[in-house]
């Protein structure tokens, strides 16, 4: 979207072998809440989340809020242990970022430190659609299509954008980007109006507009997607122990995804090379835990990539010319 929005010159067409619901992206949680990639800098991050949390927040203050499944929402992040870092990195992009008080403590007995924040959450499978129309809007064109190797794309596009998420273990042969597992529940319990996350990253109930998240786990290297029942139970019992009105929610539903995590996010230009006929390609995946958060930061930078290499292939048909 971001490529149409700002490359309109450009002719663009999604090719993907599975759409929403049946994504990585549909199964997030969808919270705004970063998780640090060890091989980028700091301020690279912070910039990637402010730019997608400043885009989303205008989202979620239009009267589009409700149909792309963006919501503003209050709650805290709970610490058994004083962390480290008291302040992180985008204390100052989410919105009235505070240490806990004593008597919001007092809700959770077995934690002594906490923050209290307003954040942005989305609920995925309503916002890929609402992306899927303005696409459609735009005149972008979707196909299925299982891609086997890059390469076979040369003969029909100029530029590839591959936004495979763990689909590019296999498509790029990168051995860095590894999944690890996650099973989320979504129940009803609308009295739920706050989230709450365990600082230690493995805990977290996060209310959407209709449902709310629960989770979770983190299985490095387990490319199984089937729900595990034991996992479930785990997960509600972890939950109820965090917020016990719990114990009364409905209906729940089990999704498993596989975050395609890598030491960093793989944002980059390739040239492929075949016997002098080249192939630009933009890299964007590798986003683990956190890609919703930094989703629309990422699309920039990728879209200016494509832009570059615009540039660069008018440049060359212009040299050709002369
Ligand atoms: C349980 C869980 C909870 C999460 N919660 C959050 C959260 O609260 N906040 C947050 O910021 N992040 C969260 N994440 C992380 C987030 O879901 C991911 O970082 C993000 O969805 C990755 O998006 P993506 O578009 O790169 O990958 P995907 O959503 O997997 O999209 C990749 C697409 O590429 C297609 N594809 C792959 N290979 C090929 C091929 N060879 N040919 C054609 N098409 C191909 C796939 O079919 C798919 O459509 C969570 C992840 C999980 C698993
Ligand atoms: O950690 C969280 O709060 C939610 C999340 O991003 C994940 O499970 O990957």
């Amino acid at each position: 979207l971001c490529i149409a929005e700002t490359c309109p010159s450009c002719s663009v067409m999604v090719l993907s072998d599975q759409f929403s619901p049946n994504t990585t992206s549909d199964v997030a949680a969808g919270i705004l809440i970063p998780h640090t990639y060890s091989g980028t800098p700091i301020h690279v991050q912070k910039q990637w989340f402010k730019e997608t949390f400043t885009y989303l927040f205008a989202i979620s203050n239009s009267a589009e809020a409700s149909e792309a499944g963006i919501h503003l929402v209050s709650g805290w992040q709970v610490f058994k242990n004083t962390p480290k870092e008291e302040l992180p990195f985008w204390s100052d992009v989410v919105l009235g970022f505070r240490p806990m008080s004593e008597a919001e403590l007092q809700k959770f007995p077995q934690h002594l430190f906490g923050q209290a924040f307003t954040t942005l959450k989305c609920d995925c499978p309503p916002y890929l659609l609402w992306l899927e129309k303005r696409l459609k809007a735009t005149g972008v064109q979707m196909y299925t299509r299982k891609v086997a190797d890059l390469w076979e794309l040369h003969s029909e596009y100029n530029i590839v954008v591959n936004c495979a998420g763990i689909g590019a273990h296999q498509l790029v042969g990168d051995e860095k980007v590894f999944p690890v597992r996650g099973q989320v529940l979504k129940v009803h319990a609308p009295w739920v109006k706050n989230f709450i996350r365990d600082g230690d990253g493995l805990t977290y109930i996060y209310p959407g507009i209709h449902r709310v998240t629960l989770g979770g786990t983190r299985e490095k290297e387990s490319w199984s997607l089937s729900p595990d029942p034991g996992t479930t139970k785990d997960i509600f019992d972890r939950c109820c122990s965090l917020e016990p009105s719990l114990r009364g929610a409905q209906g729940i539903e089990v999704k498993v995804g596989l975050r395609p995590s890598r030491w960093c996010v793989r944002l980059q230009t390739e040239v492929l090379s075949q016997g002098g006929v080249k192939l630009p390609v933009v890299h964007n995946y590798g986003h683990g835990a956190g890609g919703f958060s930094v989703h629309r930061g990422t699309a920039k930078e990728a879209a200016r990539l494509v832009r570059e290499c615009i540039a660069a292939l008018q440049g060359s048909t212009l040299r050709a010319k002369l």
